[in-house]
């Protein structure tokens, strides 16, 4: 079947930051996609720029004509091409012109007409009829620095992965049990507590890193008990937000401390050992790869060590990681690359070198869900979207329709 595009459609959304953000319509002959793009807040230096200098008004009333003229008329199924014109319009190393939100969105959308018009949900058209994994969600618990406000632990997420789940309707529920239970522990810790949200749901609790560890070690021990789930707890540090280059020291700004190379290896290294930590993102600056590799040698035998802004989802900066072996994992987001068949082409040098693979949210979402999709139709272990929240749980439910839809569903193995 060929499922040539008839038109694109671009509108200016509102992100859960109440930001504006881009969503795409593709129109083929016999059926439609929908996506919209993320934003970062912890972004990587070397992801591609969003959006052009007027922002997605300019895609809107200047571009949407020129992009739909050059994809009018070519097959949806066609998208490597598709994604390839897309950057010959663009014309800039970095996406800089169109912006690769815009990118993104269109690639995501002309993937999900394709789908569609041969009725046929994203995981599978991507991933095949044989597909039947299910990742195990990476649940965001606690929140801060760039996705919390002042007082906040300097870790910007504290997550947890249901590692003993057997399905992922149990594996979401446990990480919103744990979520429910953080809020009671930090009440108990922290007097000034209101409840207050990071970014992508967490809490936002005034306690030092330490305390805030050692809560959601007890929360995950405790739930854990409860339900008869392992539940383990995981980081997102997002070193390069604390890296002062002029004084090459990552700035422990709520505990007063500063950490060079050697004390930062040795700080990650002890979290690891004392609370078993299963998996550990961004531990070091993102031009950091000899930091990554001598934690890599230490503990990769036990833990995830990830690299997000590390890698931006950029396939030659993994086989930099790959060569120097800095990583065990890599965090795979969309927009950071700027289309689905470069994200496809990273997740593919991933899994070639058992580099565990996990697609992953922005802290600025929609309601969009392709990523739950992305995470089956990639066969990804891991999915970090959050745990609860509008724009979080639409991934997380919609992997639960995907689970039920699966004649033999299994949670996916490490
Ligand atoms: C999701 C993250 O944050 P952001 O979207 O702000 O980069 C992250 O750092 O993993
Ligand atoms: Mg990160």
């Amino acid at each position: 079947m060929v499922s040539i595009i008839e038109d694109v459609q671009v509108r200016k959304i509102l992100d859960s930051r109440g930001n504006p953000t881009i969503e795409v319509d593709v129109i083929t002959w016999n059926s439609k996609g929908r996506a919209a793009a993320p934003s970062g807040a912890s972004t990587g230096s070397y992801e591609v720029v969003p959006y052009p200098k007027g922002g997605i008004d300019e895609v809107v009333s200047e571009m949407e004509d020129l992009i739909a003229s050059e994809l009018i008329g070519m097959d949806a199924e066609d998208l490597v091409t598709i994604d390839e014109v897309l950057k010959e319009v663009d014309g800039t190393d970095n996406l800089s012109a169109i912006g690769g939100n815009t990118t993104v969105a269109i690639s995501m959308a002309v993937a999900k007409a394709a789908a569609a018009s041969y009725n046929m949900p994203l995981y599978k058209y991507i991933g095949g009829n044989l597909v039947n994994e299910l990742p195990f969600p990476l649940g965001n618990m606690m929140n801060g620095g760039a996705h919390a406000g002042i007082n906040a632990p300097d870790i910007q997420e504290f997550l947890v992965v249901p590692v003993g789940a057997t399905n992922i309707s149990d594996a979401v529920f446990a990480n919103a049990s744990v979520h429910k239970r953080l809020k009671e522990l930090i009440q108990s810790k922290d007097s000034n507590f209101t409840g207050g949200k990071g970014d992508e749901g967490g809490w936002v609790p005034n306690i030092s890193n330490d305390a805030a560890l050692e809560i959601q070690a007890r929360a995950c021990e405790e739930v854990g008990d409860e339900l008869g789930i392992e539940i383990r707890p995981s980081l997102d540090i997002a070193a390069s937000e604390l890296w002062n280059a002029a004084e090459q020291k990552y700035i422990y700004a709520q505990d007063g401390i500063k950490r060079d190379t050697g004390d930062q290896i040795d700080f990650v290294k002890d979290i690891i050992d004392t609370y078993n930590m299963f998996y550990v993102e961004d531990p070091f600056d993102e031009s950091d790869f000899g930091g990554f590799s001598q934690l890599t040698a230490k503990v990769g035998d036990k833990c995830l060590i990830c690299g997000d802004d590390l890698f931006v989802t950029n396939k030659e900066l993994l086989a930099k990681g790959i060569e120097m072996k800095a990583a065990n994992a890599i965090i795979i987001k969309p927009n950071q690359i700027g289309s689905l068949s470069e994200t496809y082409a990273t997740v593919k040098l991933a899994k070639e070198n058992n580099i565990v693979p996990v697609v992953s949210h922005r802290s600025g979402e929609t309601t969009d869900e392709t990523i739950a999709h992305l995470a089956v139709g990639f066969s990804s272990p891991l999915i970090k979207t959050g745990a609860i929240g509008g724009e979080r749980i639409a991934k997380l439910n919609e992997l639960i329709r995907i689970e039920e839809e699966l004649p033999n569903p299994t949670m996916n193995k490490f």
